[in-house]
């Protein structure tokens, strides 16, 4: 049995996440919180022929309290999304409130489950989340994930677009590594599971990168004051949930980048820090997934100079994003 829980499943990615939520046969109840609508969305929902039984809850009557009770796995994609012109850094200001006070509910009410955080600046709302358990005792970091798989499915589309044929962007892997916006989304394109011609390279390889790590502002652009990408992240999210719920039920090897605390796995977090030269709280990297959560942070792997100064130009970005995120929260230091 496995409880799901969606807090702002009634907003633009909370919908589409939920239904493939809904859709997935490891999920046995999914619980739907949201400010608005939620009784909708629910009602909606569980006419499909699946085996997850589906609940609707709103702030009233203790709802955050009823949906969380009993659960597995947290998704969080509550919050407020970008227009043109804004960056996450500028979500933060509406959403930090927002994932301290779910984080608090989750602490107080579900401190075992899986935290998946998609608000937005995932940079800080991550640290956010931890502040939160870590003030009501029960911070494991193994259990906290940054969900950061949108980047990683762009740069398997957009490297099949360089090869020239879509139908293996399924099969293309690419780690993503660092954190969730501009320049601290660091593509590892070497160590791409199907090569990138040769040919690519300057200007051309650049642009690739560029819109790995830009390719947010391309959807706010598109979508022109209608919000920021929700389709393409519900699928992202149902995907690293998906690996997650696979991982808790034993199977072994599962490995997705997801930005986490580096205390998750001391030795492997260590590694890390040192690879990229930063003692860095959190970082994105390949972690194992297990029954745990987190069960090995993976090496960053052969890098190249190119990758190194991409990683390098990242940290400032990140250091201040988790700095900003983790001050946020008044807890005591551990
Ligand atoms: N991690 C990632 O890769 C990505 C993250 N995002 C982020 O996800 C967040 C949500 O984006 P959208 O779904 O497009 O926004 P949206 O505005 O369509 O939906 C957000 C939902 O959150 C709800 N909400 C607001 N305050 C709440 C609270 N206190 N408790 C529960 N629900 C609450 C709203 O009622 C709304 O239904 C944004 O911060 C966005 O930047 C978006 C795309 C990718
Ligand atoms: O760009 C945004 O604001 C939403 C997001 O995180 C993404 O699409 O990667």
């Amino acid at each position: 049995m496995v409880k799901a829980v969606v807090l702002g499943a009634a907003g633009g990615i909370g919908q589409p996440l939920s239904l493939l939520l809904k859709t997935n046969p490891l999920i046995s109840e999914l619980s739907l919180y949201d400010i608005v609508n939620t009784p909708g969305v629910a009602a909606d929902l569980s006419h499909i022929a699946t085996p997850a039984k589906v609940q609707g809850f709103l702030p009233a009557d203790d709802g955050l309290k009823k949906a969380l009770t009993g659960a597995d796995i947290v998704v969080i994609p509550a919050g407020v999304p970008r227009k043109p012109g804004m960056t996450r850094d500028d979500l933060f200001k509406i959403n930090a409130g927002i994932v301290r006070d779910l984080a608090t509910g989750i602490a107080t009410t579900a401190p075992k489950a899986f935290v998946l955080v998609i608000s937005n600046p995932v940079n800080s709302t991550v640290p956010i989340v931890a502040e939160v358990f870590k003030k009501n005792g029960v911070f494991d970091p193994k259990r906290i994930f940054g969900v950061t798989t949108l980047d990683v499915v762009r740069a398997s589309t957009f490297v099949s677009e360089i090869l020239g044929d879509l139908s293996l962007a399924p099969s293309i892997k690419v780690p993503v590594v660092g954190g969730h916006s501009g320049v601290t989304i660091v593509p590892l394109l070497s160590q791409s599971s199907h090569p990138l011609p040769t040919s690519l390279k300057g200007d051309a390889l650049d642009k690739l990168v560029n819109r790995i790590q830009f390719g947010g502002d391309e959807v706010v652009k598109a979508k022109d004051g209608a919000g920021s990408a929700t389709l393409s992240m519900a699928y992202a999210g149902a995907e690293f949930a998906e690996k997650l719920l696979r991982a808790a039920k034993g199977e072994k090897g599962i490995v997705a980048p997801t930005y986490v605390h580096l205390s998750a796995d001391k030795a492997g977090g260590d590694a890390i820090k040192k690879e990229i030269g930063k003692d860095l709280d959190y970082f994105s990297a390949p972690v194992e997934l297990g029954p745990e959560g987190v069960v090995k942070i993976n090496s960053l792997g052969k890098i190249n100079e190119y990758e190194q100064k991409l990683i390098q130009a990242a940290l400032p970005d990140l250091a201040t994003n988790i700095e900003k995120g983790a001050s946020f929260i008044d807890a005591p230091k551990l």
